[in-house]
């Protein structure tokens, strides 16, 4: 049992009021007793209306399912339903157009386009490396991903194939044509590149001497004129870097000796101590918060194991160059960071009230948080984060303007009593609920001062399609909810809702994640619908992602793809979206399923949701790599498990499966999902006992009790099942 500090009215956990007050409070200025009485004030003030909000949740979403049980039977009129949606005051009315007047935004989040991180927090080493991932070898993710195929000798081998190198060295050249062409020939010709003249010169295996058709595009350098080792262009406000060192062996097979394309990758990263991480006490939580000061301090670091070797990591530094008039271009070494707050629901014992309830957690991350966050605005750290002095909070889950305005509140307030200026901390709003959808553009105004991105998280967001709409009818397969109606609707509204509230130039339009990590070329080929829709940031799971998705961000032009789409929107775009957007994803009898395919996605649901659970539960490991049915590895975070185990719950109500069905596939999968995991030592088995294993109940009660789960959440059953787990240990 945590020991507890009495701070006004307070009881703070030990491990928490330690680190407060010896590892953060000292360099922010911040006098510790008035820091606690903040948070004391803070907390009696903005917990009943936190408290409200929930309520207000529960209230619509009885509301609805009373009316979908009342109609039952009855033909559907989607004109009713708006109506009624409206009525109760779940559809809000849209005021006057308005433009957010966000300032101080940083240009990776502004102004340049690029792919945008997300990593959980709770783990320092993949914490550190996302930070470090603003730039990332091309050569090393295309050599190690299936972006370059495996025929004709080209697989990946113990030591270094010269095969596939090859074709990696081609796929660059290709890219550099494309970036910054040759005003004649292809960079796959060059034997050298050389300065001359504050121009570049290129000399070709021909003899030619040729330039770039857009000299502009060159920047900066290191090393000599003559022989420079590195060559830095921009290309749509995106570095990108020809090293060169004819040491390395890779340069050795090329005549003018590039060792690698150096790209600056990921812009911006999202920390996150929401769905990706397993927080679920005061002890956690320190933990979370001890990580994200590290990062503000710049002083976080980790000793790991890689290829044999111990080695230490720590935050990049900034990156220099030569310009062509001999002056010193500093780059920034390490991507933008924001912090992901937990949303409104949960509660967290890192705090108790003197009645011993637990606090709301979105409150104490937000007052960390920031409170952290001084120490990059007081310039405590040799790294900055924001040069423009924003802290950048991502807020998830929240439905609807009045929780917008709350979290905007809330912000507001803890400005207040850490001495910053108001609209010092940007909101990230995460359009992942369908109220927030819906009512999108109100969303934004109820932070237009602060709003610094609207980002489509499709995955709580079908979590969330289903469970409000649970007994409305049988939904359709997860894989096909992308053909629906709804989802096309939700991603093309927010990007105009966003445009035309005047993100561009001030704001990011963000859109998902890209969930199928080891599928790099897939991702190759289609992510850069991203960019085409007008977005001007796309989530990537991983570094390497990210240095393979910015290769979208140099053929697509967002800025004018986004000048284009504000002219062509129209009124009647917007009236028929809402409808498609409020079209429930319903099976329609013109695609009944066979029993076949009906058990296949029940064990292809249940394999994702085990496999996650148990090392949830059992190791606390919020994000992992889980093979489905297919044997193609997903990543599985909260959100996604809200979506299986929401999708299992609505199916069982319908009657397309049986609690007995349900069951034996648990149990089936339990013994798939245990051989997967043979090999790792500290894995306990779900299926030598499923009476007393607790990941395994937890994976029963997420189905069977799924439907009261508020909005289909996972996270007060897993955090329960934790708790369990830890109290054991
Ligand atoms: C719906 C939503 O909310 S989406 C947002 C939540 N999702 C995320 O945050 C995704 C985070 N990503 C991850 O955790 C991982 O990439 C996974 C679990 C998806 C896949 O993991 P694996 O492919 O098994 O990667 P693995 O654990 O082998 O790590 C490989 C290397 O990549 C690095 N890496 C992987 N993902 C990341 C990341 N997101 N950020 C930084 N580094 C990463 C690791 O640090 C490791 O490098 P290292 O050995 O030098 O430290
Ligand atoms: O948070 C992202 C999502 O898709 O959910
Ligand atoms: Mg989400």
């Amino acid at each position: 049992m945590n020991k507890r500090v009495m701070k006004h009215g307070y009881k703070v956990a030990e491990s928490l009021y330690n680190f407060v007050e010896h590892e953060v409070l000292p360099g922010t200025g911040i006098d510790a007793e008035n820091f606690w009485q903040s948070l004391a004030d803070i907390f009696t003030e903005f917990t009943p209306k936190n408290q409200q909000l929930l309520a207000t949740r529960v209230h619509f979403q009885k509301q609805i399912d009373a009316w979908h049980l009342d109609k039952n039977n009855q033909p559907f009129s989607q004109e009713k339903y708006q109506a009624f949606l409206v009525d109760i005051g779940y559809i809000v009315a849209e005021k006057e157009d308005f433009s957010i007047t966000t300032t101080y935004v940083d240009e990776e989040v502004g102004t340049v386009a690029g792919p945008q991180l997300v990593v959980p927090l709770m783990n320092a080493r993949f914490a550190l490396n996302a930070a470090n991932a603003r730039w990332g070898s091309l050569y090393d993710a295309l050599y190690g991903t299936d972006v370059i195929s495996d025929d004709h000798g080209a697989e990946i081998t113990k030591s270094y194939n010269p095969v596939r190198g090859a074709k990696v060295q081609a796929y660059a050249r290709q890219f550099l044509d494309g970036v910054i062409p040759l005003t004649h020939g292809s960079h796959n010709d060059v034997i050298s590149y050389q300065i001359a003249g504050a121009k570049l010169v290129v000399n070709l295996q021909t003899g030619e001497q040729v330039s770039l058709v857009e000299p502009e595009k060159f920047i900066a350098f290191n090393g000599d004129e003559q022989n420079p080792s590195a060559l830095l262009f921009k290309n749509h406000g995106l570095h990108v870097e020809i090293k060169i060192d004819p040491s390395m062996p890779v340069a050795k097979t090329d005549p003018a000796s590039v060792a690698d394309i150096i790209l600056e990758s990921a812009l911006s990263v999202i920390q996150d101590c929401e769905d990706s991480i397993s927080a679920v006490d005061a002890e956690d939580k320190t933990a979370v918060y001890r990580n994200w000061l590290g990062l503000m301090k710049g002083d976080l670091s980790e000793t790991l194991q890689k290829k044999g070797k111990s080695i230490t990591r720590t935050l990049n530094p900034d990156r220099q160059y030569k310009t062509l008039d001999n002056e010193a271009l500093i780059l920034p070494g390490r991507s933008l960071l924001f912090v992901r707050n937990v949303g409104h629901l949960m509660t967290n014992d890192a705090v108790l009230t003197q009645h011993n309830e637990q606090v709301p957690e979105g409150i104490l991350d937000g007052l960390i948080t920031t409170l952290i966050s001084l120490h990059d605005l007081k310039g405590n750290s040799a790294y900055k984060n924001s040069r423009q002095g924003s802290v950048y909070i991502v807020k998830p889950k929240m439905h609807g303007p009045d929780e917008v305005a709350f979290s905007n509140a809330l912000f507001t307030r803890i400005e207040g009593c850490l001495g910053l200026a108001t609209n010092t901390i940007k909101m990230g709003i995460m359009d992942e609920e369908r109220r927030t959808s819906v009512n999108l553009k109100e969303c934004i105004r109820a932070s237009k001062e602060r709003v610094a991105f609207i980002n489509t998280g499709f995955l709580d967001r079908t979590g969330d399609e289903i469970h409000t709409s649970m007994y409305a009818g049988p939904m359709v397969r997860k894989e096909l909810m992308k053909n629906e109606a709804w989802i096309s609707a939700y991603e093309n509204r927010n990007v105009r809702i966003g445009l035309q509230a005047g993100f561009k130039g001030k704001a990011q339009i963000g859109k998902g994640m890209w969930a199928i990590p080891d599928e790099m070329a897939n991702m190759v080929e289609t992510k850069i619908g991203h960019p085409k829709s007008g977005a001007n940031c796309a989530w990537v799971p991983s570094p390497t992602a990210a240095t393979l998705h910015v290769l979208h961000y140099h053929q697509v032009n967002v800025n004018h793809v986004q000048d284009n789409k504000l002219k062509q929107f129209s009124a009647e775009t917007c009236d028929s979206e809402l409808s498609a957007l409020l079209t429930i994803p319903l099976l329609s009898h013109a695609t009944e399923l066979t029993a076949n395919e009906i058990q296949n996605e029940l064990d292809n649901n249940i394999q994702g949701l085990l496999g996650y659970v148990v090392r949830w539960i059992d190791q606390g490991t919020g994000c992992s790599k889980v093979p489905d049915i297919n044997n193609v590895g997903r990543m599985e975070d909260r959100a996604t498990l809200r979506i299986s185990s929401q999708h299992i719950c609505n199916w069982l109500h319908h009657g397309l499966l049986t609690s007995e069905q349900v069951i034996a596939s648990l149990q089936k999968m339990a013994q798939v999902v245990d051989r997967q995991n043979i090999t790792d030592s500290s894995y306990e088995p779900m299926a030598t006992n499923f009476d007393t294993n607790i990941a395994f109940n937890a994976a029963m009660d997420l189905i069977f009790k799924g439907k009261e789960q508020p909005s289909g959440y996972t996270e007060p059953l897993l955090h329960q099942r934790r708790i369990e787990v830890k109290a054991l240990n």
